[in-house]
């Protein structure tokens, strides 16, 4: 075996040598072109074919790297340019394809491959054109959308041109979908894979709808346009464009379909996150650094949602009156919860560092039914830019409901209930429940309207009730207690509660 494989080799010496003795010329008119020539030749070429093209795929070249890494980058890039020329096409393409965009209904009209469609930006024109794909290493659908432009203009496009066709394709995507409401995954096995999932947001409320002081509406109002207008003034004041609002109030008073308002009237998608689901400030930053542009990021409760409080052990100790088991759920719970590795200094450093990595337009709520448990740094302004209370219904709040619910704007009942909103504190849900009240599938104004009528002054009775009640334990609580203890708990008790409502409102902040 070894004997046969030394002849072959010694006659294939014997043959290929002439072979390389006359490829030798080749090897050194190569070297030689490749010092000298090549330069010369790559100025040349531009006066020769001053036109520069850039492909953008359907799918990535490395598609067994890309899955995870780039997949998602390279085929947005396509799907926001087919974005951005859906709207060129049907201005001035004569052959066109229609196909059904992802979501919604609509279509998006794209190139027929051959055609050519010109853009001008800026006063420069450039040719965008359907190709089919021309390496094998495309590996896609075989679509790619080729841009042709003059040399001279190579910064122009790079620099401008490119950034502005994806932002307005990203723009047409958004508006032709649905808005998405994103909840934050509980489980994913792959550290790569999605954090977030969603389902189309088709909430029905509108700032129409939403029943609250007219002028506290208009001003809420008026800052979100403001937010919206002025990419340019944060840029300029060198500000993230970012802004976070603190919704507080009881339970029922509209917090949650306050959101819901403001995502409709900016048309922004919404991004809810359950801390409660994360376990790290790793996992924290990863849904933080996957929202996307004209987003509202909310975390519900925040007060409920982890220790973030700070002190909050100390502040809150179980009340004497509690039984045993209660004392030891209370006590697991905190310890638990102290044990997660997600941390209200976490929450602060990576929500400040997403404002300041980020440029797209994004709004932070907070929500909570209970503003003085939340530690002020957690809220102080900067974070928390607006605080809003959402407060029980007053007479405006109610009108916005009678007409919404029941299309009435004037009845003998109102001046009744006007007089009693003034002195009753319900919820704006109390007061939607009794005017969706029915009888037999038939929906009465007047019923309804007398229902809310009587829950008031129920509810009026009850208030009177109470406060003789708490009187009266008053009056019997300082008979017991000698009269300087009490008075020093109760100043005690209110300089506390004042310094906290300060810091909170923003007035004077601790010195520790
Ligand atoms: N200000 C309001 N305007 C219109 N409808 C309201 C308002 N407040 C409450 N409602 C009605 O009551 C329901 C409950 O309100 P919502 O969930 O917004 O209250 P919330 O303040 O978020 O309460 P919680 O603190 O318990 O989360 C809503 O579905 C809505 O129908
Ligand atoms: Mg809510």
């Amino acid at each position: 075996m070894m004997g046969v494989l030394d002849n072959f080799r010694s006659s294939a010496w014997i043959y290929l040598t002439p072979v390389a003795a006359a490829c030798a010329p080749i090897g050194v008119l190569r070297t030689y072109f490749n010092q000298h020539l090549r330069r010369p030749m790559r100025r040349l070429l531009p006066f020769l074919d001053p036109f520069v093209t850039i492909d953008i795929a359907a799918k990535p070249q490395d598609y067994s790297y890309s899955y995870y890494n780039s997949k998602a980058k390279s085929s947005d890039a396509y799907a926001e340019v087919l974005a951005y020329l859906s709207t060129v096409c049907s201005r001035e393409a004569r052959e066109l394809r229609a196909e059904g965009a992802d979501e919604g209904h609509g279509f998006v009209l794209s190139l027929r491959e051959g055609q050519e469609v010109a853009d001008e930006f800026e006063g420069v024109t450039m040719w965008w054109s359907a190709v089919a794909e021309e390496k094998a290493s495309y590996r896609s659908s075989g679509r790619c959308c080729r841009l042709t432009f003059h040399e001279r203009h190579r910064r122009l496009v790079v620099d401008e041109y490119l950034p502005y066709v994806r932002r307005t394709g990203q723009d047409v995507t958004v508006s032709n979908r649905p808005r998405r409401l994103y909840t934050n995954k509980k489980h994913h096995d792959h550290p790569r894979e999605e954090v977030w999932s969603y389902i189309d947001f088709d909430h029905p409320t509108t700032f129409d709808t939403l029943a609250m002081d007219p002028d506290q509406k208009q001003n809420i109002m008026d800052d979100l346009e403001d937010f919206r207008n002025n990419k340019d003034y944060y840029r300029r004041i060198g500000r993230a464009w970012k802004r976070g609002y603190l919704l507080h109030g009881p339970p029922g008073t509209g917090k949650s379909t306050m959101i819901a308002a403001m995502a409709n009237y900016l048309s922004y998608d919404v991004y809810d996150i359950e801390l409660t689901t994360l376990h790290t400030n790793y996992d924290l930053r990863k849904l933080f650094i996957e929202t996307k542009s004209k987003s509202i990021i909310v975390i519900e409760d925040i007060d409920c949602s982890l220790d973030l409080s700070g002190n909050r052990a100390t502040t809150l100790p179980p009340s004497p009156t509690q039984d045993d088991e209660v004392v030891d759920d209370v006590a697991s719970d905190r310890k638990r919860r102290r044990g997660s590795m997600l941390t209200l200094s976490g929450l602060l450093n990576f929500i400040d560092g997403l404002w300041s990595a980020h440029s797209g337009e994004r709004i932070i709520v907070f929500t909570t039914n209970h503003l003085v448990k939340l530690d002020p740094a957690l809220i102080r302004r900067g974070r928390m830019d607006k605080h809003i209370e959402m407060s029980y219904c007053r007479f405006e709040a109610f009108r916005t409901l009678a007409k919404n619910y029941l299309e009435v704007e004037e009845n003998p009942l109102f001046d009744a209930i006007r007089e009693l909103l003034q002195v009753v504190d319900i919820t704006p849900a109390d007061v939607a429940e009794c005017m969706m009240m029915s009888e037999r599938g038939a929906r009465d104004a007047d019923a309804c309207l007398g229902s809310l009528l009587h829950e008031l002054k129920k509810k009026l009775e009850e208030e009177e009730e109470q406060k003789k009640h708490d009187a009266k334990i008053a009056t019997d609580g300082s008979k017991e207690k000698l009269p300087s203890e009490n008075g020093k708990d109760n100043a005690d008790e209110d300089a506390s509660t004042r310094r906290r409502q300060n810091q909170i409102a923003g007035k004077s902040w601790p010195t520790e």
